[in-house]
């Protein structure tokens, strides 16, 4: 996936928005600029700063920054640096900015006050918006807007920034010029330089002396969160419980896929015959046939269940039980010398491990980063799922266990699970390696309240997600079919040549030179055809062996490719390549976003050697049991 660009506006007021992690900074953000930037109920979801402009209603553009999270400007890890160079000034590329909306959890107030109170010393025009009010006032805390400016000596507002209109206060409070003549305090000198010193402890002081004023000082329970956490966070039922909704999860992509699905390849096979009646027979035919409806329509086919796995995981995203999973598998993390930290960036893998690699910003400890980075790519991405649905759609039946559990969904389930302990495996490798690896690092993580996942939101998700995975179909997957549909047909067989006419082209003879490398894995030519443009980006493989079949066969009839390879291929085959899915480095951006977030070459290079070497070796042991028991 690629990151969203950040909108650059050069001129214009700077208004930044600073806050705890997961006060809805940037769903305010979204509101008032009309972005679509992620929002999730979790820590650490924004990393980087992101850009947007805001019209006033007297047409003055001003430039909204949205920032990661941060506890105090004392900063641990990647992302909460970012927050403090831009408020210091130290941004590269940026200047300071104009003003700080402090966006505050109104349920949270003895946290959020403190950092306002070191922005102030900032020396920064500071606002105040009292974000999550809707909640604050379900929960039976009011707080006198009135009495907090006065307190603080700075404006302050309401906000509910999940509804609609829920911004309007601080638009308007935005909207007036006079906002921007804010005197700001006077700059503290070298704050950043105390670090949970005295300036700490009066901070704290002041923060209780305030709620005190505002009758704020009793700690207000979360009873439907603590009622919820008694079951899901139990040592015994919380394990079983998330056992079971991630079965339930793959259990559902195969059911509930099968009618969009078969809908989606009816609709390609007939453009594939409606189009092929339509031209006269020549190359070009074969070019738009074979090449882009076949190559297209092959991988199309699996949006259905990409998009259902995406509905669960955004679900689960907004519900607030992600850092819920992450306690739970803590113990299990520390035991491979990861701690919980690593846990959400490797859960944003299983969408696809460029986002999850970036998201190794939120870890402070540099070790357990580059460990995270190394495992990223061993969690089963979207990608795969093409891959894996074709091979068990036509080797494994559909059946169902015990009249309970599909076949289908229990072999996926399996793999997904590969790809895990394949990654914990390589973790605790790296502990034996590292004396660091071996200490325990307790997890410090915010469970956030379960909040009911806004409707609106999931679909703006799944509506990015079918943009993005159009928009590779269109763009690299079908360069390179079409890349791969010119080498397999030239130059053409020679007159009277046996044999089917790609043998004879560019790819057919890289086939099967490949072929004498892969045949102890029980690859065939035409796996191996596919699998060199599958290096780029997963997904093509499919397409490949759509183009790679659908111009090896001699017959008239348009098969799918299903059918095709189930006839062609043995089981055991089947089955390596699968296990070859599991583990092989078959994604070129995965790679240079390691590059790039690690900052070296190192990093890269290692993951590629580690994941060919674990790939051949999984394929190499499939196969060869596969042989000898079926
Ligand atoms: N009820 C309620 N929920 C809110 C409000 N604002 C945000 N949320 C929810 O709070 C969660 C966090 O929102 P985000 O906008 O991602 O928070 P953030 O401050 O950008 O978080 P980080 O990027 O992790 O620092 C999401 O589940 C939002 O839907 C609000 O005013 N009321
Ligand atoms: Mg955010």
């Amino acid at each position: 996936m690629r990151d969203e660009k950040i909108h650059f506006h050069p001129s214009g007021p700077l208004i930044a928005l600073v806050g705890n992690p997961n006060c809805g900074k940037t769903a305010l953000f979204n509101r008032l600029t009309g972005s679509f930037q992620k929002v999730a109920n979790y820590a650490g979801v924004t990393v980087e700063r992101k850009e947007g402009r805001l019209i006033t209603s007297l047409h003055i553009a001003l430039r909204i920054l949205d920032l990661p999270g941060t506890y105090s400007l004392y900063p641990r890890s990647l992302d909460e640096r970012v927050t403090c160079d831009v408020l210091a000034g130290r941004a590269q590329g940026e200047r300071r900015p104009d003003l700080a909306v402090c966006v505050v959890d109104a349920t949270n107030l003895r946290r959020s006050l403190r950092l306002v109170l070191a922005v102030q010393r900032q020396g920064l025009p500071c606002i105040v918006a009292l974000n999550m009010s809707d909640e604050a006032r379900l929960r039976g805390i009011h707080i006198d807007e009135q009495a907090l400016s006065v307190e603080l000596g700075i404006p302050v507002v309401s906000t509910v920034a999940t509804a609609v209109g829920g911004e309007s206060a601080l638009r308007k409070m935005l909207d007036d010029p006079a906002i921007l003549q804010l005197k700001a305090g006077p700059a503290a000198v070298n704050d950043t330089a105390d670090p949970g010193g005295q300036q700490t402890h009066t901070d704290h002081e002041r923060v209780q002396a305030i709620l005190r004023k505002l009758k704020l000082d009793h700690l207000v329970p979360d009873l439907k969160t603590e009622r919820l956490d008694r079951f899901l966070l139990h040592p015994v039922f919380g394990p079983v419980a998330l056992v079971v909704l991630l079965f339930m999860i793959f259990q559902a992509m195969f059911s509930w896929a099968q009618v969009p699905m078969d809908f989606i390849k009816d609709m390609s096979d007939h453009l594939a015959v409606l189009v092929a009646d339509l031209l006269p027979d020549n190359w070009m035919r074969s070019l738009i046939v074979d090449g882009v409806i076949k190559g297209a329509g092959s991988v199309v086919v699996f949006l259905p269940q990409i998009l259902i796995l995406f509905a669960f995981i955004l679900i689960l995203e907004e519900s607030g039980y992600l850092p819920r999973a992450a306690y739970l598998l803590d113990r299990l993390m520390g035991s491979v010398g990861l701690s919980g930290r690593s846990f959400i960036p490797l859960l944003s893998s299983f969408a696809c491990a460029i986002p999850g690699i970036i998201a190794t910003r939120t870890i402070p400890n540099q070790r357990d980063r580059w460990v995270t980075m190394l495992i990223a790519p061993l969690m089963t991405c979207s990608a795969r799922l093409p891959v894996y649905a074709l091979l068990i759609s036509a080797f494994i039946p559909q059946t169902k266990i015990w009249g309970l559990f599909e076949l289908q969904g229990l072999i996926i389930f399996i793999l997904y699970f590969a790809g895990i302990l394949g990654a914990m495996g390589v973790a605790w490798v790296l502990k034996r390696f590292t004396a660091s690896g071996r200490q325990i690092r307790p997890l410090m993580m915010e469970l956030p309240p379960y909040r009911l996942p806004v409707v609106r939101n999931i679909l703006i998700g799944l509506w990015q997600r079918t943009q993005l995975f159009m928009s590779r179909v269109g763009g690299v997957i079908m360069v390179l079919t079409l890349a791969l549909w010119f080498l397999a047909s030239f130059p053409s067989a020679p007159a009277g040549a046996a044999g089917s006419p790609i043998e004879y082209s560019i790819a057919g003879m890289i086939g099967h030179a490949l072929a004498v490398v892969l045949a102890p894995i029980g690859f065939n030519w035409q796996i191996a055809i596919a699998l060199v443009p599958g290096l780029a980006a997963r997904e093509v493989a499919i397409s490949s062996l759509g183009t790679v079949y659908a111009l090896s066969t001699t017959t008239e009839v348009a098969q799918s490719l299903g059918p095709l390879i189930a006839q062609q291929w043995s089981l055991p085959t089947a089955l390596s390549l699968l296990a070859w899915y599991v583990f092989a480095p078959q994604c070129l951006s995965t790679i240079a976003t390691i590059r790039r977030e690690s900052g070296s070459w190192q990093l890269p290079l290692l993951v590629l050697v580690y994941l060919f070497a674990l790939a051949y070796l999984a394929s190499f042991i499939t196969f060869r049991v596969a042989t000898a028991l079926l």
